[in-house]
C-alpha cells in the first residue's frame, strides 16, 4: 500500500443485484468495513416498489443506463434497445421480478469451467439458492424459507393465463408446480421477487440490513471511473460524484458493476486485450484478452394473438382501467399491480418433448408494441419465446477513454444459426398450443407472425425482424481455470492482486432462465470465498 491511508477494508463498485449481496454477506459474516459506490440514485421512487411499476419505469427510461446495441448482422443490420439498472438495487430494482434458478446442467458447466478443486457444482449453488430464499409456498430440498429474499407465487391466476395453463397440457406438456424444483420442464405459475404487494429487490433483502450493521456505507451518485492499481495490486478507486473527483483506498476492491460496466471499468483501468487498449492510449496493467468477450444474452421473440374481450390485462393497464387498478392496489395491495402481472410460464424443447427445456415462454396477458405496456384497445396475449441456451457469443468493447461514454455492445444475436432454427421451431410449437381447445375458445386471431407466414424461411425472416434482448447479459469477465479466463474459480482477477469481480459477468455460460436469482446466489458464494481467503470473519 503506498502513502495513502486505507479508508476501508472493502470497496464494492455497484449496488446492483450482486453488489447488494456482497455488502450484505460481508456485514453478516465479517467484521470488515465496507464502502459501496453506486452510480445511480437511491431507490426512493415508489414505482420501484410497486411490482407492476417496472413497466412504467422502463417505458420512461427512468433509473436505467440507456444504450443501443451495435448493428446486429443477423437482425437485418438493425440495432436493439439495451437497458440495465442504474439505481440502488441495480437490475433487481427495475426488472420484471421473475425468479428462476436455471437447470442443473448450467451449474455442472460452471463447475467444468472452474476446474478441479473448485466448487461451483449444482449442489453447492443449491445451498446458496436455498439460503437466500424466503419462499411463500415451497419448503423442500430446492427451496428455503428463512432467507431475506421474498419469493411468491401469484395469488390467483387470470382467466387468460388459466387457459394457457390448460392448453399447454392439452398439447402434451405436463403441469409443473415448481420449475425451480427437480425439473424445469412443464407449464407453471411464475415465481416472483415480491410479497405483500411489494417488490423485494436485492437492496431490500441484503443491502438495507447491512447498512443497519453500521459497518457498511453506501455512497450514491458515485460513478467509479478507474480502479487504482499500484505494482500489480488494486489499492482503491477513483470516482466522480456530483461533479467532483474523489479517491478512496481499500485492502480489497470488488467490481460488481454488471456485465456491461464491469468489463468497461476493467478496460479503463488497463485490464483487457493489450493490442486493443494500447491503440486507445490505455496504460496496460494486465493483458487479459477475454475481458468483454464471451457476452451471452437471451434473445426473445414475441408471438402475439388477439383474444376475446374481457380476457387479460389490456383494459386494466390503460386509461380508466389503469386508474381502477391503481386504486385497488392502493386500498388493498391486490390486483394486477401487486405482482409482475405475468402469471404463467412454460418450459419446453420444441424438438424433443421429453428433453430438458431449450425454450422458455412467458404468457404476458397483453398485446404490446414495446413488450412492456399494452398498446391498442383489443385484448390479447404475447407469448415471449426465449432461447434458453443460446450458442451465439458477443462482446463489449471500449470505444473511447471517456468513462462517461458507453462501450460498444454487440450481443451478436443469432450469430450461430442453431439459435435462429430453435426460435423458428418454438414459433411452430406455440402455434400448435394455440390451437388446443382451452386457448381456441379464448383466442380470436394470430397477430404476429400472422398466418400468412408459414414456411421456415418466412418465419425466420420474421424472427430476425422482431427478436430482441431479454436484458440478460452475462459472461463478459468469464470465470475459468484456463489462462485466458478473466477471473479464477475464487473470482480473483487474474494478474492483479486484491481485485475481484462478483456479478453476472463471471458466468462461464448463461443459465437457463432469467439471470437475477443465479447472480445473487453466485454473489453469496463468491463473497463467502473472499471472506475465507482474506480471513475477514
Ligand atoms: C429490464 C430488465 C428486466 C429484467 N427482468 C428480469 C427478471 O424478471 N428476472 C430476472 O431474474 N432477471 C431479470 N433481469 C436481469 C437481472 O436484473 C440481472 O441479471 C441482474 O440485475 C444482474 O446483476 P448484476 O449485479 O450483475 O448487475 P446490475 O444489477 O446491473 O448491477 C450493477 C450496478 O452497478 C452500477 N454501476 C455500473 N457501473 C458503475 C460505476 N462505474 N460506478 C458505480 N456503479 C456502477 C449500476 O448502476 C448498477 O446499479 C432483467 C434485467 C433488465 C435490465
Amino acid at each position: 500500500m503506498p502513502k495513502q491511508a486505507k479508508t476501508c477494508d472493502v470497496i464494492v463498485i455497484g449496488a446492483g443485484a450482486a453488489g447488494c449481496v456482497v455488502a450484505g454477506r460481508l456485514a453478516e459474516r465479517s467484521t470488515a468495513s465496507v464502502v459501496v459506490l453506486e452510480a445511480g440514485l437511491n431507490d426512493f421512487d415508489p414505482l420501484i416498489h410497486i411490482p407492476a411499476g417496472f413497466a412504467k419505469i422502463l417505458q420512461k427510461d427512468w433509473h436505467v443506463w440507456a444504450y443501443d446495441t451495435a448493428l446486429q448482422k443477423q437482425l437485418d443490420g438493425t440495432t436493439r434497445r439495451y437497458r440495465s439498472g442504474r439505481v440502488v438495487g441495480g437490475g433487481s430494482s427495475i426488472n420484471a421480478m421473475c425468479y428462476v434458478r436455471g437447470q442443473k446442467q448450467d451449474f455442472d458447466r460452471w463447475q467444468e469451467a472452474a476446474g478441479e478443486g473448485a466448487s461451483w457444482d449444482f449442489e453447492t449453488m443449491l445451498r446458496h439458492f436455498r439460503a437466500q430464499e424466503c419462499n411463500d409456498t415451497f419448503h423442500d430440498r430446492f427451496h428455503g424459507i428463512d432467507g431475506p429474499l421474498r419469493i411468491s407465487l401469484p395469488k390467483g391466476i387470470n382467466a387468460l393465463n388459466a387457459g394457457c395453463l390448460k392448453a399447454f397440457q392439452e398439447a402434451g406438456l405436463p403441469y409443473n408446480p415448481d420449475y425451480n424444483g427437480e425439473s424445469q420442464r412443464g407449464v407453471s405459475p411464475v415465481q416472483g421477487n415480491y410479497a405483500d404487494g411489494r417488490r423485494c429487490s436485492a437492496a431490500d433483502a441484503f443491502l438495507r440490513p447491512a447498512l443497519r450493521s453500521g459497518r457498511v456505507e453506501l455512497r450514491t451518485s458515485a460513478t467509479v471511473t478507474r480502479i487504482l492499481i499500484d505494482k500489480g495490486r488494486a489499492i482503491g478507486v477513483e470516482y466522480v460524484s456530483r461533479g467532483k473527483r474523489h479517491r478512496l483506498f481499500a485492502g480489497q476492491v470488488v467490481v460488481s458493476s454488471g456485465a456491461i460496466h464491469t468489463p468497461k471499468l476493467l478496460m479503463l483501468s488497463g485490464i483487457g486485450a493489450a493490442d486493443q487498449l494500447t491503440g486507445l492510449g490505455v496504460q496496460i496493467r494486465h493483458d487479459s484478452p477475454e475481458v468483454g468477450q464471451n457476452l451471452a444474452d437471451h434473445p426473445i421473440v414475441p408471438l402475439k394473438a388477439f383474444c376475446r374481450d374481457g380476457f387479460g390485462y389490456q383494459r386494466s393497464a390503460q386509461g380508466l382501467g389503469a386508474l381502477a387498478t391503481g386504486l385497488r392496489y392502493l386500498l388493498t395491495k391486490t390486483g394486477p399491480a401487486a405482482s409482475n402481472a405475468i402469471d404463467t410460464v412454460s418450459y419446453f424443447d420444441p424438438q424433443d418433448p421429453a428433453a430438458e427445456p431449450s425454450i422458455q415462454c412467458y404468457h404476458a396477458p397483453i398485446i404490446s408494441e414495446d413488450g412492456l405496456s399494452p398498446s391498442g384497445k383489443q385484448a390479447g396475449v404475447t407469448f415471449e419465446l426465449v432461447v434458453l441456451q443460446p450458442q451465439s457469443r458477443g462482446s463489449i468493447t471500449l470505444g473511447s477513454l471517456d468513462p462517461r461514454a458507453m462501450p460498444r455492445i454487440d450481443p451478436n444475436f443469432f450469430g450461430e444459426t442453431q439459435d435462429l432454427d430453435l426460435a423458428v421451431k418454438s414459433v411452430r410449437y406455440m402455434r400448435d398450443v394455440m390451437t388446443q381447445p382451452s386457448l381456441q375458445r379464448i383466442l380470436t386471431a394470430e397477430v404476429a407472425p400472422g398466418i400468412e407466414r408459414q414456411s421456415d424461411a418466412e418465419l425466420a425472416q420474421w424472427v430476425r425482424r422482431v427478436a430482441t434482448t431479454m436484458w440478460h447479459p452475462v459472461g463478459t469477465c468469464r470465470m475459468g481455470a484456463d489462462d485466458r479466463a478473466v477471473v479464477d474459480s475464487r473470482l480473483r482477477v487474474n494478474g492483479i492482486e486484491n481485485l475481484r469481480v462478483i456479478d453476472a459477468s463471471i458466468m462461464p455460460n448463461i443459465t437457463s432462465g432469467n439471470t437475477n436469482a443465479p447472480t445473487m446466489a453466485l454473489a453469496r458464494h463468491g463473497t463467502d470465498m473472499m471472506i475465507d481467503d482474506l480471513c475477514l470473519a
